[in-house]
Formats: structure tokens, C-alpha cells, sequence
């Protein structure tokens, strides 16, 4: 079958920095793949090229094998959910319009509610948070109703940028294994992107490091400990390497 998502020699330039230089990356369906890299890698140029959100200078992404344009993209961005870094919530919305936003044009105002409810209650918020605002949250909470945002909609793949940003690690651990539960429960596909090795750990199936603008390293997450990878072992472990080691292309 062919994967949900293939990205095929995608090249990224901006000036004369280059970011994706010839990429290959494929996501299989029901899949939780995390991509890793150093800051300024290319990882959310990455992402904002599957979405369509980059135009790439060559290559192109393809979703069930067909070029993800019109017809295809639209229906693929019906059936796409996304955590943002920060959760990225409307200030001037209570918490249940946040999480409803995407049901809103589809269903009454009443059953929106009644779903986004339900879906704070799947990450563990109560009714009661419903009408407060994102100011009135904590950062974590915030996390929370993002995810809850995230799937309102029932995805088909979800997209996570930075999970953990800005939690501490308890809070992080929890937000992780909510997400692990989620894609456990529903068969969903997903990409995340991440340094937070801990995510790495919880919420991968299949790990891809990005490196000088392509995947320098992929393969199922429990290969990734005993992987020969320099650069791989060095990031796993969070240990410093020279200044030549520059993951900044170009
Ligand atoms: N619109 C843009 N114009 C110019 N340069 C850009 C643009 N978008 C990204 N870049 C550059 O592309 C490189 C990759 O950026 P990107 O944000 O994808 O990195 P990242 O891996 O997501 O980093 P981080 O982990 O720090 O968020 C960076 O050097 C960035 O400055």
C-alpha cells in the first residue's frame, strides 16, 4: 500500500542557505513518526512543505501517491488535526470555541460544545474549563486544550510541533503519554517534530534525524539505542559536539 504521505526530493532554499537539500521521507498509514534534529535542521521548513505552506524550489509531496494539490490536499486538510507550539490558542475565545473551532461551520453551536466537552474530558479537563479563557490556564493546561483542539475533529493524521515546549518534565511526561494513549486508541497517523527525547521515546514508532537538509538516519525506534550513527548517538545523549558539526546547511 502506498504510504499516507511521501515526501520525494524535496530541496528548500532561502538565499543561499539551504534547508531540505534532495529529502526523501515517507509516512506509512496508522504510523507515529518523529523527526529529530538540531535547531534550525529544517524541521518545521519540513512540515510547512507537506501542508503546502513552502513552495519547494524541486521535488514534491505526495499523499496516497497522488501530488498533494487541490482536490487531494483539501481533503486531506479536512481530515488533518494540528498541535501547535505553544497550543497557539484564540485569546479571545473561551476554551470549548478553541477546541470547537473546526465544528463550528459543520454542526449546531450546542453539539460543538457538548463534543469539545468531551474532548477536554479525553485529556483530562473538566467541564468546568469549558468557558474560561487561554489566559486563565496554565501552560500545561493550555498543552491540554490544544490537544484537544487537535483531534475535535476525529484526524485522520495529526501533526505535532514541539509537544513538550516550554513544560516542565512531569507535566511533559503526561502530555506525552496522552498523546501515545490518543494515537494507540484511534489508529491515527502522525509527525512529530521534536528535541525532547523523552517525546522521542513515548511517542515514536519510527524515528527520522534530519541532517544537513536530509534524513540522515530512520529506522523504528527501538533500533534507534544501538544505532551506529555518530551524530544520532551524540543526540540521544545530548552530548556537545565541535562547532564544525554545523546542522545548519549551506
Ligand atoms: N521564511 C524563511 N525565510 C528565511 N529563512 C528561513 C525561513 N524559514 C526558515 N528559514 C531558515 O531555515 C532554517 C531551518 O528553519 P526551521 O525553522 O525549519 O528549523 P527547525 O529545525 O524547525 O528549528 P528549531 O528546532 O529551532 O525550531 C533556519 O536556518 C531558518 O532560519
Amino acid at each position: 500500500m502506498s504510504a499516507l504521505i511521501s515526501v520525494r526530493g524535496a530541496r528548500k532554499s532561502f538565499g543561499s542557505k539551504q534547508v531540505l537539500a534532495g529529502l526523501d521521507l515517507d509516512l506509512a498509514e496508522g504510523e507515529s513518526l518523529v523527526v529529530i534534529g538540531g535547531s534550525g535542521s529544517g524541521k518545521s521548513v519540513l512540515l510547512r512543505a507537506i501542508l503546502g505552506l513552502e513552495t519547494l524550489d524541486s521535488g514534491q509531496v505526495l499523499c496516497r501517491a497522488k501530488p498533494m494539490q487541490g482536490r487531494v490536499r483539501d481533503d486531506f486538510m479536512d481530515s488533518f488535526g494540528m498541535l501547535f507550539q505553544n497550543a497557539a490558542l484564540f485569546d479571545s475565545l473561551p476554551i470549548w470555541r478553541n477546541v470547537a473551532f473546526r465544528l463550528l461551520g459543520r454542526m449546531p453551536a450546542a453539539k460543538a460544545r457538548a463534543l469539545a466537552i468531551e474532548k477536554l474530558d479525553r485529556v483530562g479537563l473538566g467541564p468546568e474549563v469549558a468557558d474560561l479563557f487561554p489566559a486563565e490556564l496554565s501552560g500545561g493546561m493550555r498543552k491540554r486544550a490544544g490537544l484537544a483542539r487537535a483531534i475535535a475533529a476525529s484526524p485522520k493524521v495529526i501533526f505535532f510541533d514541539e509537544p513538550t515546549t516550554g513544560l516542565d518534565p512531569i507535566r511533559a511526561a503526561t502530555i506525552n503519554e496522552l498523546i501515545r494513549s490518543i494515537l494507540d486508541e484511534s489508529g491515527v497517523s502522525a509527525i512529530t517534530i521534536t528535541h525532547d527525547m523523552t517525546s522521542v521515546r513515548t511517542i515514536a514508532d519510527r524515528v527520522a534525524l534530519l541532517d544537513h537538509g536530509q534524513i540522515r538516519w530512520q529506522g523504528p525506534v527501538a533500533r534507534m539505542d544501538d544505532a551506529k550513527d555518530d551524530y544520532l548517538r551524540d543526540f540521544i545523549a545530548g552530548r556537545a559536539r565541535p562547532m564544525a558539526r554545523n546542522t545548519e546547511p549551506g
